[in-house]
């Protein structure tokens, strides 16, 4: 599945770097003093300053030689770097109506004409989706999903144990996707090799070639697809997407709005119901799996590696769960309060490796002044701005040892959750994910199960590239190279912390209820 993993990579990236292509056609009438960073090329400004692997790298040196707040210039177009939480609370929250838009490319209007994936767009389609997400993530705060992921995570632990772990890196990409499709579309994927599943993928992998700023010629020449006559030979994969696309998300629509699903409490349900006055926005349901999947995998697996490199915390955190849960039976989500350790876990888990690296680019919409450090800058309209989120949560003046993973800090003295927790890696304002309860839900009942079943360690198999054994990094070298901070595969040991552990998981597996259509039940159902 590790395709997957880029659509918000290529997404960003794509709005990132086609403010190139599009230079100095969004110059602003008015200038002011534009905040500090690096000097570029004639012409090209910074644009081959900007390294193609792991740019966030390179910005967070940039903050460190700048400060919070750093200009860019790629041709000519504007690109501003905030380091800094209150900065970035500042113009993405604070002043959100100028700091929402985002950047498509032109060529988004061969392969998806209606918007359909509104979290790249602006204007109606982003309306409607954010507006029938809010009416979803309210059921999903009521708990509502909440057995589904309690499921998941269960099936997760038992396939876990059944191979003692080979497959982990898999088998946490399975239940990223199988959540948030059965959630979406009663699609559930027990094997993670459903047929539809790969489609699915393969769409997702298509989207991101397609949606990159090289994906066409129309990208540079948008007037090219506007004359009439001519061959038009980009369409051609444009078209071919759309109607993979149309058959695959067709099909799982279907199966939740009238099929074997129809019966559950999906997503695409109530996206589809004729009811509202935004009509059929089945859609708008697509991006959800491309938003969902890499970001919850990612951030399982990033909290895997720092078990391995940093294991210094679990033996306190598991102290907690065996106190409140016990070697009897497995954590559930009713446990939750009273395991402030798991929530810490989970909160340094966003902050050690946020799954976007510099989330999602905004484009704001009107020029504006900003101040840092007693000094005014002026932001130009039109420009793409990035809250660097791996600067943001490693900031030395609010996280000590920031390249650390230690929990104990969001925990005060008491053992308790510290208050006034803040944090980037869901991005902000009128763009803020979409889908944050689900995620924090899915992490934490992921990681509760693993840390309550398993002592996760190192492997001693060899790395089969090298044929010595594996090394462990949380370094770029460990993780693709782009907008994700997904990790590259890596060998671990899920042992069960005893045998008692193991039966108990063998036996709440087979009891446990399994019928979908009782663990997604519509709320009226639960009512009666
Ligand atoms: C660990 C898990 C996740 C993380 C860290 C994460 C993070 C993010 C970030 C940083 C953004 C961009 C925000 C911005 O532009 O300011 C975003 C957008 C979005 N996310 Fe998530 N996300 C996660 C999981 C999910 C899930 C599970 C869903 C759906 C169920 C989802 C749906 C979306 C959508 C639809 C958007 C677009 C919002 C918009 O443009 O208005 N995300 N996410």
């Amino acid at each position: 599945m590790a395709t997957s993993l880029s659509f918000t990579e290529a997404a960003a990236l794509a709005i990132v770097l086609m403010v190139g292509i599009h230079a100095l056609r969004a110059r602003s009438s008015s200038e002011g003093r534009r905040p500090p960073g690096p000097r570029g090329f004639p012409i090209l400004g910074n644009l081959l300053q900007i390294p193609g692997q792991h740019p966030a790298t390179y910005f967070r040196k940039l903050f460190e030689e700048y400060g919070g707040l750093v200009s860019l210039n790629v041709a000519g177009f504007p690109i501003i770097l905030v380091g800094n939480m209150t900065l970035a609370k500042e113009l993405l929250e604070k002043r959100s109506a100028k700091f929402s838009s985002r950047q498509a490319t032109p060529y988004s209007r061969c392969y998806d004409p209606d918007q359909n994936h509104w979290p790249v767009h602006s204007g109606k389609s982003h309306f409607i989706g954010r507006k029938l997400s809010a009416s979803i993530m309210t059921g999903v705060r009521a708990g509502e999903t909440e057995p589904l992921q309690q499921f998941e995570a269960l099936i997760s632990a038992t396939r876990i144990l059944d191979d003692r772990g080979s497959s982990w890196f898999h088998e946490v990409e399975r239940t990223a996707a199988s959540m948030v499709l059965t959630a979406g579309f009663g699609f559930h994927c027990p094997t993670g090799d459903e047929p539809e599943l790969k489609e699915l993928l393969a769409c997702i992998a298509d989207i991101i070639v397609l949606s990159s700023p090289n994906g066409s010629i129309i990208n540079a020449l948008p007037f090219l697809d506007k004359i009439p006559g001519i061959p038009k030979p980009w369409r051609v994969p444009a078209d071919a997407f759309r109607r993979r696309e149309e058959a695959v998300y067709g099909k799982l629509v279907t199966r939740a709005v009238s099929g074997e699903a129809a019966g559950m409490n999906t997503w695409a349900a109530l996206f589809a119901s004729e009811d509202k006055p935004e009509g059929d926005q089945r859609r708008l349901m697509n991006p959800f799996a491309t938003a969902a999947i890499e970001t919850t995998a990612s951030s399982l697996q990033a909290f895997v590696l720092a078990c391995i490199l940093h294991p210094q915390w679990i033996a306190r955190a598991q102290a907690q769960i065996d106190t409140i849960v016990g070697p009897d039976r497995i954590p559930t989500f009713q446990d939750r309060a009273r395991l402030p350790w798991i929530e810490a876990v989970v909160r340094e888990t966003h902050r050690w490796r946020p799954a976007l690296r510099f989330g999602l680019p905004h484009k704001s919409t009107a020029d504006d002044i900003v101040e840092y450090q007693g000094q005014e800058y002026y932001i130009p309209k039109g420009s793409i701005v990035l809250a660097v989120t791996m600067a943001i949560e490693h900031d030395q003046n609010n996280y000590e040892n920031p390249d650390e993973f230690h929990p104990e800090r969001f925990l005060d003295d008491k053992g308790q959750l510290k208050g006034g927790y803040e944090t980037s890696a869901f991005g902000f304002g009128r763009r803020l994910c979409s889908g944050l309860p689900f995620a924090e839900r899915s992490l934490w009942i992921n990681i509760a199960m693993m840390l309550w079943a398993f002592n996760i360690h190192k492997s001693e198999e060899r790395d089969s590239r090298t044929g010595l054994p594996f090394e462990y990094s949380s370094g770029d070298e460990a993780f693709f190279g782009g907008v994700t901070n997904a990790p590259l595969p890596f060998p671990a040991v899920f042992q069960p912390r005893t045998a008692h552990h193991e039966e108990v998981i063998r036996e709440e597996w087979a009891n446990c209820e399994k019928d979908l259509n009782v663990l997604l039940q519509h709320k009226t159902e639960i009512d009666k």
